[in-house]
């Protein structure tokens, strides 16, 4: 018997091509291929696991990592309690665009949001690794602080992905109440700004119907 059930909001974000959508589709359908298409905007999958006596619900989004599609990424952040920060350790590029992720993650998210790191293609690294795992950790270590996490996997090899999903579910476990009180307090939010709305409306169709009148 489960104890409850735990809906929360994970985002990956990185530049174009380091493997997002592989990343996800390896996660949630176990399955890989080399020729994905470029994913336009972004899109959702949802996994559901139990961890710890928990049931929970992932609702992952995929962003696009084109450059033309950057201005819209917060709204696919806004709302998320973890985020997935991925590169292509073969890609210098990659990595540094990633620190604009954190940069920008910093400005405009709480400190509530799990980050975690992670440095994708992973079996290229005999012949083809740009960026050394020392690199990145002591890059996390000092920007981030030692509460963030820092992995190198391979969707391709389905390689260290489950154990990613993992360690952030388990950490969104570990923050369910701190979840679930946050959702709660948006949901009343936007009820108050639906009757703000609603009265609005009231009042602006109430003082076009004297308007009328006065016209008469
Ligand atoms: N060797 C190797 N190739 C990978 C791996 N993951 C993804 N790829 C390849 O990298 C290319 C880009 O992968 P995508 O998953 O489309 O990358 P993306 O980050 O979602 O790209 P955008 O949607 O354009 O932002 C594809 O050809 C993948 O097959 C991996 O772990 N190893």
């Amino acid at each position: 018997m489960y104890s409850s059930l735990l809906e929360a909001k994970v985002v990956i974000l990185g530049s174009q091509g380091v493997g997002k959508t592989s990343l996800v589709v390896r996660y949630v359908q176990k399955t890989f291929s080399l020729n994905c298409t470029s994913t336009i905007g972004a899109s959702f999958m949802t996994k559901k696991l139990v961890v710890d006596n928990c049931k929970v619900r992932l609702q992952i989004w995929d962003t696009a990592g084109q450059e033309r599609f950057r201005s819209m990424a917060p709204m696919y952040y806004r709302g998320a309690n973890a985020a997935i920060l991925v590169y292509d350790i073969t890609s210098e590029e990659s990595f540094r665009d990633m620190n604009s992720w954190v940069e920008e993650l910093r400005k405009n998210m709480t400190g509530d949001l799990i980050i975690h790191v992670v440095g994708n293609k992973l079996d290229l690294a005999s012949s083809r690794r740009a960026i050394p795992l020392s690199r990145t950790e002591k890059y996390v270590a000092e920007t981030l602080g030692p509460e963030f996490s820092v992995h190198e996997v391979s969707a391709k090899d389905d390689d260290g992905i489950e154990e990613l999903f993992l360690q952030i579910t388990r950490k969104l476990v570990e923050r369910k109440h701190e979840i679930e009180r946050i959702k709660r307090i948006n949901a009343e939010n936007a009820i108050t700004l639906q009757q703000l709305e609603d009265e609005r409306l009231q009042q602006a169709q109430t003082s076009n119907n004297s308007s009328v009148c006065c016209g008469i």
